[in-house]
């Protein structure tokens, strides 16, 4: 039998015409519709909403009892003739009644959520990945990190920032994890902090409890706040600003340039310390790398100890970075050399110990303690070990043991000791000062393990890839360990500094006193009074 050819629409070129029509036929269609349902979009508003306005008025009508739809309809009738005969009423009756249709009839459905789009999906998926190792064993029999699984499952929640980079991410992970091993975690931080984006900072929140870790990109702080009166109680000192997730508090400041009447005011939350008699932390030791500014946070501090009391400055650096300070109201002595420092600090051991033999006898008394115990005094001792290096090669006394009386029992006697040291010098402090600071100040880049040494804890932060100057760590007692930055403020005798940064500081600064202060002389001991000096 002879065979018929198959029909031409059947050949292999046909169907692959045939199905090219049908695509483009569908298409058509499809834009047809999606046409028709733009044009005709009010119309369908409309026609739902009135639908919606009729079915009102049938259940209003159904509700309402059968000896009252007598007058119902009298009263419609009534409305009916008065808009009828009313001037533009049908119009108006017409215009309410497509108005109440097409907001009753607007669509109301809620938008699909938003889906993060391909890039980021990739980049979430990228962590994922990474994180499989981690956070899988071989006998998981369903694995909620695997190879090839998707990571809507173990992420929780994400948010990018505006240059598409991950911003916030929390994550989920099985309860087998270590997650009370510090190298466990730290293992999975680096990861993460090198698949999200290297050169910015990280909030690692562990939470056991869930087997949650919150994953959050920080800011950076600002760096352009200059020193300024903060409005704080007396007793506190400001030691640099923080993130608002850590304090509760936050402190008005004015940026911009120093004196300019259009300066900016900002609320930034602040680091501050207590000090005095009811301060847990009343010592303080800030440590840094060479110019990562401690001797700026020693004149900060100074600047706000002047307002209500006395500093005593002792500086190994011998880079006259205080002599801003020098003959100041408030300022005993600004001493640089060995013995001007040993004289002044014996000085302060003296004066704490009548400060307490005053208070003592005022409290067997029955009297408040005398008013020149009151006024706080601040010992500020910067780079103590070329202090101690030079007490050695002298043989004499370290300026250090000197404090061991204001350190010990300093707080009752409203003596604070602040000690600024070099991380290579931190060999050279003794056990005194490293016991009695318990508020802690860690500056400039140092590694986690650096850090910890000095705050006694590790930050919950990795570090930025840029430190500016004054930016670091402070933890007070078993406090959190916060971000901190300190407020700029530089020497103003140093060329370097800016003329608005210059006025800000002295500014700051006490007059001159009006009787240079009378040098330190110990072969004069200080008497301690046999009497309660008088109280105020
Ligand atoms: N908080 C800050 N804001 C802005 N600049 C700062 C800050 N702290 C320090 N600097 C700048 O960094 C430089 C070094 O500061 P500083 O002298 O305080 O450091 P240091 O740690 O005492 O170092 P060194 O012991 O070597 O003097 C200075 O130029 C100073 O102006």
């Amino acid at each position: 039998m002879a065979r018929r050819p198959l029909p031409r629409i059947l050949s292999k070129d046909g169907a692959q015409l045939a199905r090219t029509q049908l695509a483009r036929s569908r298409e058509l269609a499809r834009t047809a519709a999606d046409s028709a349902t733009d044009v005709l979009h009010p119309l369908i508003t409309l026609s739902r909403g009135l639908r919606l306005l009729a079915s009102a008025g049938r259940g209003r009508w159904a509700a309402t009892p059968k000896d009252r739809r007598g007058p119902l309809l009298f009263l419609v009738a009534c409305v009916v003739l008065v808009v009828a005969l009313a001037p533009y009423g049908p119009l108006l009756a017409v215009v309410t009644v497509m108005a109440a249709a097409a907001w009753l009839g607007r669509d109301r459905t809620p938008p699909a959520p938003e889906r993060p789009d391909e890039s980021r999906t990739e980049r979430l998926q990228v962590l994922y990945d990474a994180l499989v190792p981690y956070f899988s064993v071989p006998e998981d029999p369903a694995p909620l990190y695997a190879h090839g699984g998707e990571w809507e499952k173990a992420f929780t929640a994400h948010e990018f920032d505006d240059a598409g980079r991950v911003g916030q991410l929390v994550l989920r992970y099985p309860a087998y994890f270590p997650d009370g091993e510090p190298e466990a975690r730290a293992r999975v931080e680096q990861v993460l902090t090198a698949k999200a984006g290297r050169g910015r900072e990280y909030r690692f929140g562990w939470d056991e409890e869930a087997n949650q870790l919150a994953v959050t990109v920080l800011p950076p702080l600002p760096a352009d706040i200059v020193a300024q009166r903060f409005v704080t109680a007396p007793g506190e000192s400001v030691l640099g600003f923080t993130d608002p997730s850590e304090v509760q508090r936050t402190l008005p400041l004015s940026f911009g340039d120093y004196g300019d009447p259009y300066e900016e005011q900002r609320d930034v939350p602040p680091v501050v310390w207590r000090t005095g008699t009811r301060s847990t932390e009343p010592h303080l030791l800030a440590v840094g790398q060479p110019g990562s500014g401690t001797s700026t946070l020693l004149r900060s501090l100074a600047l706000q100890a002047l307002q209500h009391g006395d500093v005593l400055i002792v500086d190994g650096g011998g880079t006259g970075e205080y002599a801003c300070l020098t003959g100041r109201d408030g300022v005993p002595a600004v001493e640089c050399a060995l013995p001007g420092a040993l004289a002044s600090l014996e000085w302060a051991t003296r004066e704490t110990e009548r400060r307490l033999v005053a208070i003592n006898l005022a409290r067997q008394a029955g009297d408040p303690p005398p008013a020149d115990t009151r006024r706080p005094l601040w010992i500020l001792l910067d780079r103590p070990s070329v202090f101690a290096h030079l007490a050695r090669v002298d043989d004499r006394e370290d300026p250090q043991d000197l404090l061991q009386v204001p350190l010990r029992h300093g707080r009752a006697a409203n003596v604070t000791v602040v000690v600024a040291e070099q991380y290579d010098g931190l060999d050279a402090l003794s056990d005194t000062v490293r016991q009695h600071t318990r508020a802690r100040v860690a500056l400039g880049p140092a590694s986690a393990r650096q850090a910890a040494a000095v705050l006694g804890a590790e930050p919950r932060t990795t570090p930025p890839a840029q430190m500016p100057p004054g930016r670091g760590y402070a933890r007070l007692g078993q406090g959190p360990v916060h971000r901190l930055q300190v407020p700029r403020t530089p020497d103003p005798y140093d060329d370097a500094t800016s003329e608005g940064d210059r006025r800000a500081v002295l500014d700051l600064l006490p007059p001159r006193a009006a009787r240079p202060p009378e040098p330190i002389d110990l072969s004069k001991p200080e008497r301690v009074p046999a009497e309660p000096v008088a109280a105020e």
